[in-house]
């Protein structure tokens, strides 16, 4: 690397931030005139008035504000890498496109289809690129670059990568699109319609690969995903705040972040289920009781008093009209052949009524009777008899009110489909709804009438997949609809009492059965020293995924017995904090809130209950007592064979460079080597 070239790479950077600074400027006086405008056309609008310039300036204003914040200067490197092409030309890589004066680029953003080539290319399959650079900054400051000549066959371990992957934690995730790997490139750039599954050991960049295809997604879709959106589930709040800067700080701040809680609105229940109901409401076999408990309403003709000889007779101002049991039971058979919801079924059987009607009407009178008639004719009482008789009008509440509380009804809907002592589960208190009676409601709701399309999201990133039960899966596939999915999970991680055993299942209850699978096993986070002691739990999970083979050679473990927990606890914390990075403690939820007295007001450490460590990362953990994780019951009280040990494995995996587990007890005989 020489200095001229250094300082030549400099001076492109200078030049870089010039541009962008003359862009966000170009930008503003847009935005200033035309939110002008808007204002303006606002305060001089009469009632109903409609002025093109008003809608305009709306639609400037609505496109300059993103613009402005993706274009400010938060004085991060503007570009990470640069490659030569073999006829000549060059490009920088960046996070956004830097056009100059001319319109000429200087930055090409990382999502444009040429930078591919910067993440994919190798010695063997160069992609007519002749020469890589990585460049390495320090706040925001270039300080060298590292070349490849991939004509000359030339592959260089980056030590950028090393130093981006060794670093200190110090706050909430931060994007990767520096150092993004071919494997997890390939990923990201799937086209918008692959619903993808990806398995991956922990630390394997699952999370970083689906907030970066979010991104790439919008870059490459705008038009289709800005309107119908992209969405990321996550497992909780506190996974969500960790992972919230990410998308931002990739220019895109559209993206909604929920957890799956608030997603299908369980963040609301007030009631709970014993273990055992939650596990009857939440199992797939619910979807078919909820199908018979709404579509069961339904009778034949019969059922609705109308005979062989007699038919149905309707009587109106004066006439009287009659419908044949034939006609009744063509009608009923189409209406369900040929809708999709209770609701819009019940629409057609109607209307398939009054044409009926209409048709003799027609007949005997020459003309066709207008539409309020139509309404009289559904209002009369032998219509609404055999109507509420055969097809009644439903809503979810009533529904979930039989379902709760009417044995027959519930034995009816349940017959076949689950055990009687399950049936008898299906009870709660709906002014007092549990999370998966809510579920239940909006998988009933799916039933009775379609949701607005427009309330489906085109690309929904859901992570920590495996935790989810079928009935959450079949509420996110709901608003999922025909948008694609990139699933993103870790089966040995599966903690909830129905985590899922199979990703073919999961793809299955997400209503994406042709998903494309893959996994992932090239760890960047957790240390080879560190990563060894959990795979040494993993053979005990039940589950045949591959074990994480780390990049990293640095870390360290440690092992601290002691007969005074707290004080070893402490101890450990003091050591951690004299290096640098942010330290966990993570513990057995009940023993998390034991430790918080003993840790409190300390700083650059968190205290993490066992069963919510999932997905979070710190420079330095301190497992606690890991015995205790294994026994502790799951959430709820209720011990779920197994779960204790997968809580012990998410912890172990959790640490960035450096491992201590405090003990006074025995060690777990699944940790022996
Ligand atoms: N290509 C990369 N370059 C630099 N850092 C990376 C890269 N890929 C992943 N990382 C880092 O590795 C760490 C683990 O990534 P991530 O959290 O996405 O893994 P994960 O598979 O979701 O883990 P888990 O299953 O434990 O939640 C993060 O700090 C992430 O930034």
């Amino acid at each position: 690397m020489s200095e001229t070239e250094l300082q030549a790479e400099i001076d492109h950077h200078e030049r870089a931030r010039a541009a962008m600074a003359a862009m966000r400027e170009l930008t503003e006086g847009i935005h200033n005139i035309y939110s002008g405008d808007f204002d303006e056309s606002t305060r001089n609008l009469g009632l109903g008035d409609v002025r093109s310039d008003h809608l305009f300036g709306w639609a400037m204003a609505n496109y300059t504000v993103p613009r402005l914040a993706d274009l400010t200067d938060r004085g991060i490197a503007l570009f990470f890498g640069r490659i030569w092409m073999d006829d000549g030309e060059d490009f920088h890589i960046g996070r956004r496109h830097i056009l100059d004066g001319n319109r000429d680029p200087l930055v090409l953003d990382w999502r444009a289809p040429l930078s591919e080539q910067y993440y994919r290319a190798s010695a063997h399959d160069r992609r007519d690129v002749a020469k890589r650079r990585r460049f390495g900054f320090n706040n925001g400051t270039l300080t060298g670059f590292e070349d490849e000549n991939l004509v000359f066959g030339e592959e260089v371990a980056s030590d950028i990568l090393t130093a981006e992957i060794e670093r200190p934690r110090t706050g909430p995730m931060r994007d990767i699109v520096a150092t993004i790997q071919p494997e997890q490139d390939e990923l990201i750039r799937r086209d918008a319609t692959t619903n993808l599954c990806v398995q991956g050991a922990p630390g394997t960049g699952k999370t970083a690969v689906g907030l970066h295809r979010a991104a790439w997604l919008l870059y490459n879709y705008t038009d289709k995903l800005n309107k119908s959106g992209v969405l990321v589930v996550g497992p909780n709040e506190g996974f969500l705040n960790y992972i919230a800067g990410v998308l931002p700080t990739l220019g895109e701040t559209s993206v909604w972040q929920v957890t799956v809680q608030q997603l299908t609105g369980a963040h609301t229940a007030t009631g709970t289920d014993t273990h055992e109901a939650a596990l009857v409401k939440h199992d797939e076999r619910i979807a078919l009781v909820c199908e018979r408990a709404v579509w069961g309403h339904i009778g034949t003709a019969l059922d609705g008093g109308v005979t062989a000889d007699e038919g149905l007779l309707i009587a109106d101002a004066g006439w009287r009209w009659r419908l044949g049991l034939g006609f009744l039971e063509e009608a009923l058979a189409n209406a369900r052949k040929h809708t999709r919801t209770y609701t819009a079924g019940r629409k057609a059987l109607e209307d398939a009524i009054v044409q009926g009607v209409r048709r003799q009407a027609e007949i005997r009178s020459g003309h066709s009777p207008d539409a309020k008639w139509g309404t009289r004719i559904k209002r009369t009482p032998a219509v609404r008899q055999f109507m509420d008789a055969v097809w009644p009008g439903l809503n979810a509440k009533t529904v979930m009110k039989k379902l709760y509380t009417d044995a027959a009804f519930r034995a009816d809907a349940t017959r076949g489909i689950l055990s009687e002592d399950e049936a008898a589960l299906l009870t709660g208190k709906l002014a007092k709804p549990s999370a998966a009676d809510l579920l239940i409601v909006d998988e009933v709701e799916s039933h009775l009438k379609l949701r607005d399309p427009s309330a489906s999201f085109g690309h929904i990133v859901i992570d920590e997949a495996q935790d989810l039960s079928p009935m959450q899966c079949r509420a996110i596939a709901r608003r999922s609809g025909k948008g694609s999915v990139t699933v993103l999970g870790d089966l040995a991680q599966g903690t909830t009492p129905w985590a899922a055993s199979s990703w073919t299942d999961q793809m299955r209850h997400l209503g994406k059965d042709q998903a494309e699978h893959t996994e992932l096993t090239t760890g960047f986070r957790v240390p080879a020293v560190i990563i060894e002691l959990a795979n040494r739990v993993l053979p005990h999970l039940g589950v045949g995924v591959a074990p994480a083979r780390s990049i990293r050679s640095d870390g360290s473990l440690d092992h601290v017995r002691t007969a005074d927990l707290e004080a070893g606890v402490r101890e450990a914390v003091a050591k951690a904090l004299q290096e640098e990075g942010l330290v966990g403690v993570i513990a057995a939820d009940a023993r998390a809130e034991a430790l918080r007295p003993v840790l409190e007001g300390a700083e650059r450490v968190e205290l993490v209950a066992a069963s919510l460590a999932k997905g979070l990362e710190y420079d330095h953990v301190v497992v606690v007592e890991p015995v205790e994780i294994v026994e502790a019951p799951a959430t709820g009280g209720a011990t779920v064979e197994g779960v204790g040990l997968r809580h012990l494995y998410v912890a172990l995996t959790r640490a960035v460079s450096r491992l201590t587990v405090v003990h006074a007890r025995d060690l777990p005989p699944q940790m022996a080597s």
